[in-house]
C-alpha cells in the first residue's frame, strides 16, 4: 500500500476495532479521516489466531482470577501494526499501551504525542497482557486517569482525540484549540448563546457589547476566577502576567462565596 500524507497516523491493536467508530465516523476527528488529515488503521489479534476457537486470551501464570491477552497472536498484531507505519510513514512508531498503570494523559502530554511520530496504540482487555509484551514491545504506558475500565478502548479513543485535535488544520479554526479550555492551562470561561434570557437569567453585558477587548479580558478574568475557585493547583508554580494577576485580584475581591 502507498505512503500516507496524513499528519497524523495512528495503527490500532484491539479485539473491537468497530468501537473506534466514535472516532473515524464522526465529528471533528471524523471529518479528519475523511480529509486524509488522520489515518487510523487497525489490527485485530484475532485475525492472528489459528486455533479453531480462534483464541485471544491466556490463564494467568501463578493463578487468580481473570484471564491475560494470548501473547503470540498480540505480539503478531503489534508487529504488523509497527510495520506498516513505518512503510506508510517513513517513521518508526511510537507504540502506546493503554493502562491504569501509565503515565497520566493531560494537555501538555497530549500535545506531545500530536507533534511526535506515528503512533501504534494497544488496547488491552482482560487484566491486561504479559509484562515481558510490555517490555520487549511497549515504548510508552499511559492511563487517561485513575480507574480500571473494562477495556483499553475508550482510553485509546481518548488519547487520539486529545492529541488529533492539536494536529494545526484538524480544527475547524485553528484559535479554537487555543481558545480550549486547559489551554494554556486554565481552566475553560463560560459560555452563552440564544436566547438571551434563560428562566430570567441574562448573558453578561460585556458579551452582547461588541467590546472585543473588554470581551477578550472577561474571558481571561472568568478562567482565572474559576480556576482559582475549582483548580487552585493549576495556578501553583505558574507566573501570571501583570495583566492575568490584576484580573485575578479583581475577581477575588469581588467573588462572594
Ligand atoms: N485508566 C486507564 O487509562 C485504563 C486503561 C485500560 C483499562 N482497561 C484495560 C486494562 C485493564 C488492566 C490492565 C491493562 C489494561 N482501564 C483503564
Amino acid at each position: 500500500m502507498s505512503r500516507s500524507d496524513a499528519s497524523m497516523w495512528v495503527g490500532v491493536v484491539s479485539l473491537f476495532p468497530e468501537m473506534f467508530e466514535a472516532l473515524t465516523r464522526q465529528g471533528v476527528t471524523g471529518r479528519a479521516v475523511d480529509k486524509g488529515q488522520i489515518a487510523l488503521e487497525f489490527w485485530n489479534p484475532r485475525d492472528y489466531a489459528t486455533d479453531r476457537h480462534r483464541t485471544v486470551d491466556d490463564r494467568p501464570y501463578g493463578g487468580g482470577p481473570g484471564m491475560l491477552m494470548k501473547v503470540d497472536t498480540l505480539r503478531s498484531a503489534i508487529h504488523d501494526a509497527r510495520e506498516r507505519a513505518e512503510d506508510a510513514t517513513g517513521q518508526r512508531p511510537k507504540v502506546i499501551y493503554l493502562s491504569p498503570q501509565g503515565r497520566q494523559l493531560d494537555q501538555r502530554g497530549a500535545q506531545e504525542l500530536a507533534e511526535g511520530p506515528p503512533l501504534v496504540v494497544v488496547a488491552g482487555r482482560y487484566e491486561g497482557i504479559d509484562e515481558r509484551v510490555v517490555e520487549a514491545d511497549i515504548d510508552e504506558e499511559w492511563s487517561i486517569g485513575d480507574y480500571v475500565l473494562s477495556g483499553g478502548e475508550l482510553p485509546a479513543m481518548v488519547l487520539i482525540d486529545a492529541a488529533a485535535r492539536l494536529v494545526p488544520g484538524v480544527l475547524g479554526h485553528q484559535d479554537s484549540a487555543v481558545e480550549d479550555s486547559f489551554n494554556d492551562g486554565l481552566l475553560d470561561c463560560p459560555h452563552y448563546t440564544r436566547p438571551e434570557v434563560i428562566d430570567g437569567r441574562r448573558v453578561p453585558d460585556v458579551l452582547l457589547s461588541g467590546h472585543h477587548g473588554a470581551i477578550r479580558r472577561w474571558r481571561l478574568k472568568q478562567s482565572l476566577g474559576r480556576t482559582w475557585l475549582r483548580r487552585p493547583d493549576l495556578l501553583e508554580g505558574r507566573t501570571l502576567d501583570a495583566e492575568q494577576q490584576a484580573l485575578l485580584k479583581e475577581f477575588i475581591e469581588e467573588y462572594v462565596p
